[in-house]
Parts: structure tokens; C-alpha cells; sequence
């Protein structure tokens, strides 16, 4: 049964990216195990399993059915700075396996002193399949930056503004910094000109880049649209990491 559950892990681990990897807290009750059987893992291998085994986000995400640990990086970020309302329209871009999703699913159709709101939305979009998630639209299986894909959110929003976009999209990671830092700034670029055109005026979005020499020139670019950009770094993000976040509040507006 260990084998087995090392095997599934392994293939995990092979067939998604690095941040994704990350994200199978689901899958947690199948490695509780692994310390006793870590000899004859490679070293990253070893690193990467003792981690999830001891990072309390993990065991959290478990805890409260998240489908991963990313889960706590929106929810933090949102209890700071309150850019999920009941009634919200919300687009996710790389939702998989789907914990942003969930988050913003609950916070946008959450009842309470707003009850009388209608219901919020969320569209998610991944290359990657999404199991089902009540109270959001899934889009697995397509790639956000091609134009079709976005056309279909389009199609969904039937004419709806959103009020904000969110982008933990990252690519397969390489391993060379520059390279996948100018492969998320890509994706991070797409979904804020989908923001762009989508969005309310006093809208939000926010994306996730890994640091690097672009991350300036990004953040310049998304300061000529929003009124409020600042750069995030929730807690659930690890400090080791080059993630982080740019939130950019308060959408002025195309000129039209
Ligand atoms: C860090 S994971 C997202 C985790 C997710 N926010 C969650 O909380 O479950 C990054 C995701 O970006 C997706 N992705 C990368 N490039 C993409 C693209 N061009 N279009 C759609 N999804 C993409 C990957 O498939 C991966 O699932």
C-alpha cells in the first residue's frame, strides 16, 4: 500500500508543475506514512516530502477540505484587504486543482448582513482539469492566454463586468529564474489585459509573478490602469520562494 501510494505520488509529482505539486493536500491521507520509507528517494524528493509532512498549511488545508495550501494565501490576502464581496463576479485564472475557487466561491455567495445581494459568480480557468466546485463555472482542459478561451469567458459573462481577476497561473517551471520569470510574467500580462477589458471601473485584480527583472515594468504598466497597485507577500507564501503577489485596486477605466 506505501509503494502504491509513494508510486501515485511519484506521478503526481512528474505530471504536474512545481506549484502544483505543491497543491495535494487531498492527497494527504496517502503520504502521512512516507517518513518511514524515504530512503531511496532522491534528495528533492526527500526535501519536498518532509516539507508538506511539516508544513502546518498542509495539514490546515486537510483539516478544512481545501484542495491545497494556496487556499490560505487568497484567504489571507482577502481578509486584509477585502476584495471578495457577496455578489461578486470573479474570474480565476489557473484554478487548478481548484482552492482559490473554492474560496472565492464561498466568499462571493456568502450570505449574512449582505443577504439580499444576489448571487456572486466565479468562472475558473485551467489547462488542467477542475473537479467540480459548487457555485463556480469550470473551464479545465484550456490554455487562458489563447484568444478562444477567452472568448468563452466573454460568452459566460454574457455582458457582465467582473470585479475582479485573479491570476495564480504559473508555468512549468524550468528550474532557470530568468526563464520562468519571464514565462509567469507572460501569463500574469494576459490575465491582466483580460482584466482590462472585463472589469468595473473601481474593480480589482490580482497576480501572482515569481520576482524578477520584469516585475517592475509590470507593476508601472498596471499603475496606468489602477489607482492602487502594492506588492503582496501573504504568510501562506512560502519566505524561501520568489512568489509574490501585486494587487492593483480601483480600475479607472479604458479611455475610450
Ligand atoms: C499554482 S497552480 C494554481 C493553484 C490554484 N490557485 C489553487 O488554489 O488551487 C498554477 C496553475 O496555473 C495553471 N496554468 C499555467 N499556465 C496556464 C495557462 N496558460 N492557462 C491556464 N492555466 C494555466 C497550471 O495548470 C496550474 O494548475
Amino acid at each position: 500500500m506505501l509503494n502504491m501510494n509513494l508510486q501515485l505520488l511519484h506521478t503526481i509529482k512528474t505530471k504536474k508543475c512545481n506549484e502544483t505539486v505543491k497543491c495535494i493536500s487531498t492527497y494527504y491521507h496517502l503520504y502521512k506514512e512516507v517518513p518511514k520509507d524515504l530512503k531511496g528517494r532522491s534528495k528533492s524528493s526527500q526535501e519536498w516530502l518532509t516539507r508538506q509532512l511539516t508544513d502546518p498549511y498542509v495539514e490546515k488545508a486537510r483539516r478544512l477540505n481545501y484542495r491545497c495550501r494556496s487556499a490560505f494565501k487568497l484567504i489571507e490576502i482577502d481578509d486584509r484587504f477585502k476584495v471578495l464581496s457577496p455578489g461578486d463576479y470573479v474570474v480565476d485564472c489557473g484554478a487548478a486543482p481548484g482552492s482559490w475557487t473554492q474560496v472565492a466561491a464561498h466568499r462571493v455567495n456568502a450570505t449574512g448582513k449582505d443577504a439580499k445581494k444576489p448571487a456572486g459568480q466565479v468562472i475558473a480557468v485551467d489547462r488542467n482539469p477542475i473537479y467540480p466546485i459548487e457555485g463556480a463555472i469550470l473551464m479545465g482542459g484550456v490554455d487562458f492566454t489563447a484568444a478562444s478561451a477567452q472568448a468563452k469567458v466573454l460568452e459566460l459573462l454574457n455582458g457582465k463586468k467582473v470585479n475582479i481577476v485573479l491570476s495564480d497561473m504559473a508555468p512549468n517551471a524550468t528550474g532557470v529564474r530568468d526563464i520562468d520569470h519571464e514565462n509567469i510574467v507572460h501569463l500574469a500580462y494576459s490575465a491582466l489585459r483580460f482584466a482590462l477589458q472585463v472589469s468595473y471601473v473601481g474593480g480589482s485584480v490580482l497576480l501572482k509573478i515569481w520576482d524578477g527583472r520584469e516585475s517592475n515594468r509590470l507593476e508601472q504598466d498596471i499603475a496606468k490602469f489602477y489607482n492602487h497597485v502594492r506588492v503582496v507577500k501573504p504568510p501562506a507564501s512560502r519566505g524561501d520562494s520568489a512568489e509574490k503577489f501585486l494587487l492593483a485596486r480601483m480600475f479607472k477605466g479604458l479611455k475610450t
